[in-house]
């Protein structure tokens, strides 16, 4: 199936979020969408799922002129889209998500869930995604979840099949399979419009890359195109892809946690008896694979977990038992991982995110009342500083694109001052070029004395940024080493090697290896 979007043009407003796209997918192939934060891609991709109307321009299949009024209309259409929220429901099993909204009635007019488990091994069986029909699905990790999504999309006949940045949310392991899956619905003719920030990945996996900057089509490239090369094409300037920030300069110690234990809802240990310290003026990342107790570590420091036992000081003060509130109130600086659960309020203005914590407090309140002008003085700058796409600072934050969003979130927390910084994937959904500033940011809150926590599942995230890192696995810390550990140790360790084991074993695969290696410039998989 040959999909074409001809002069696509769709504005919310003043702001012209599609300008006169033009986008040729063929059948079987895989067309990467690159683009900044708020380039339209996402819209783009709402449009071609019949989610919003476009305002002017043709979708044509198979070059047939189509309308889709609704999702409805694109699914017959044969058009998939799997987003970065699942749309599943937790309580159901595989089978019945994948039945759902389509049900296929017996006889008699009752669901047939025999005819999905079915579909489901068939399609499993097909395309190796491993699925059993009759999981429940919030039993599932996240990649295998997202596995049920295409599997749901496939069961309708998608033969194109949307990918909103759907390895934002995998670990590295289940990107990589997630790409193979990509490459055998490819081989079987389906085609995939691929949407993500990660260059590496594009140029994976895709045929074809278009770049999209401030809603129109800027060019296209070839997959063997360097990263830079991507880079300055979506940003339309150079980006410089590494960090190489200064070495810190460690000051006195005034971050501790000991012995810190969190339960987990079902009473295991999410944090098993943790112990680290943080000086003033360093990058400590805290790596793992996603699961093993980061985010419950990260949440208990400010007090949106409640810990069982241990002690957490900032400067000397107790901050186990109080509230968010209170911890925040003290002088920490935090970046949740979910920016829409724990970081911002929706239906609010950018403004008054970007005061969430400080509204009541001068100078944004003035006795009970609200310093309007100065709420809004502080968002034109922040807006300006970290180069937030929006509107303006009475726009809703909900508008605002996934990225856009997370920089209101990281302009808000870098812009007080701190004596603890903590952030949880800081840069995800965020485009290289925003990457590169906020990173250079966190190191100007590092190089201001401030002591910084980075939690990251993003191994390059974390081997830029840290001054040390601290390998968490299952609950516990397996080590805590320098940020010029090779790699292969930092991957065993995560894997629950301990360190003078994994050293041990990285050396003997290398003495061992005939061959040289040549992938291990980079450390990834893919
Ligand atoms: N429902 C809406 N109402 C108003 N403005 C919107 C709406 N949806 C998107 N926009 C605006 O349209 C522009 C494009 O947003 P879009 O989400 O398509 O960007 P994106 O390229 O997907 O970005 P990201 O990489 O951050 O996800 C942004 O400026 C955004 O604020």
């Amino acid at each position: 199936m040959k999909l074409e979007l001809r002069g696509i043009t769709k504005s919310f407003g003043p702001l012209v979020a599609n300008d006169h796209i033009d986008l040729v997918v063929e059948e079987g192939q895989i067309h990467a969408l690159l683009g900044e934060n708020g380039a339209g891609k996402s819209t783009l991709m709402n449009v071609l799922f019949g989610l919003y109307q476009a305002d002017a321009g043709d979708i044509a299949i198979d070059d047939v002129v189509t309308t889709f009024r609704g999702p409805g209309d694109a699914l017959a259409a044969g058009i998939g889209m799997v987003h970065q929220h699942f749309m599943l429901v937790p309580v159901f099993t595989v089978a019945e998500n994948v039945m759902l909204g389509h049900e296929q009635t017996k006889r008699g007019g009752f669901l047939d869930l025999d005819a999905a488990r079915e579909r489901v091994r068939e399609l499993s069986a097909r395309f190796g995604f491993g699925l059993d029909p009759d999981a429940v699905v919030e039993d599932l990790p996240v990649g295998v979840q997202q596995r049920v999504e295409i599997v749901k999309a496939l069961a309708r006949h998608a033969k194109i099949l949307i990918l909103d940045e759907p390895t934002a949310v995998l670990t590295p392991q289940e990107t990589d399979e997630l790409i193979d899956i990509m490459r055998q619905l490819k081989g079987a003719g389906t085609s995939i419009v691929f949407i993500t920030h990660k260059l590496r990945e594009v140029k994976a996996v895709a045929d074809v890359i278009t770049v999209i900057r401030r809603g129109k089509v800027v060019g296209s490239a070839a997959p063997t195109a360097s990263e830079g090369e991507l880079a300055s094409l979506m940003v339309g300037r150079a980006v410089s892809l590494g960090l190489n920030k200064t070495p810190a300069v460690p000051g006195e110690v005034t971050f501790t946690v000991e012995n810190l234990t969190v339960l987990s809802p079902t009473g295991q240990a999410a944090v098993d008896d943790v112990s680290f310290s943080v000086a003033r003026g360093e990058i400590l990342a805290v790596a793992g694979v996603q699961g093993n107790g980061q985010t419950e570590l990260a949440e208990a420091i400010i007090g949106l977990q409640v810990s069982a036992a241990g002690s957490i000081r900032l400067d000397g003060r107790e901050l186990r038992g109080l509230s968010p509130d209170a911890a925040l109130g003290s002088g920490i600086g935090f970046v949740p991982e979910d920016r829409k659960v724990d970081g911002l309020v929706l239906d609010f203005s950018v403004a008054e995110n970007l005061v969430l914590d400080l509204y009541d407090k001068s100078p944004y309140a003035r006795g009970i009342a609200l310093n309007l002008p100065e709420i809004r003085r502080n968002a034109v700058q922040r807006i300006d500083e970290f180069d937030i796409r929006t509107q303006g600072p009475a726009e809703h934050v909900g508008k605002l694109s996934g990225g856009n969003q997370q920089k209101v979130v990281l302009a808000r927390e870098l812009s007080r001052p701190l004596k603890l910084f903590i952030a949880n994937q800081p840069t995800r959904g965020v485009d290289v070029g925003s990457i590169e500033f906020l990173h250079r940011r966190i190191v100007t809150e590092r190089d201001s004395g401030t002591p910084v926590i980075i939690v990251s599942t993003e191994l390059d995230e974390v081997v830029e940024l840290a001054d040390r890192i601290a390998v968490m696995y299952r609950g516990r810390i397996v080590g805590i080493v320098p940020s010029a550990t090779p790699r292969d140790v930092l991957g065993l360790m995560m894997a629950g090697v301990p360190l003078a084991d994994a050293i041990d074993q990285t050396n003997k695969s290398q003495s061992s290896d005939t061959t040289p290696t040549t992938d291990d410039e980079t450390g990834k998989t893919l």
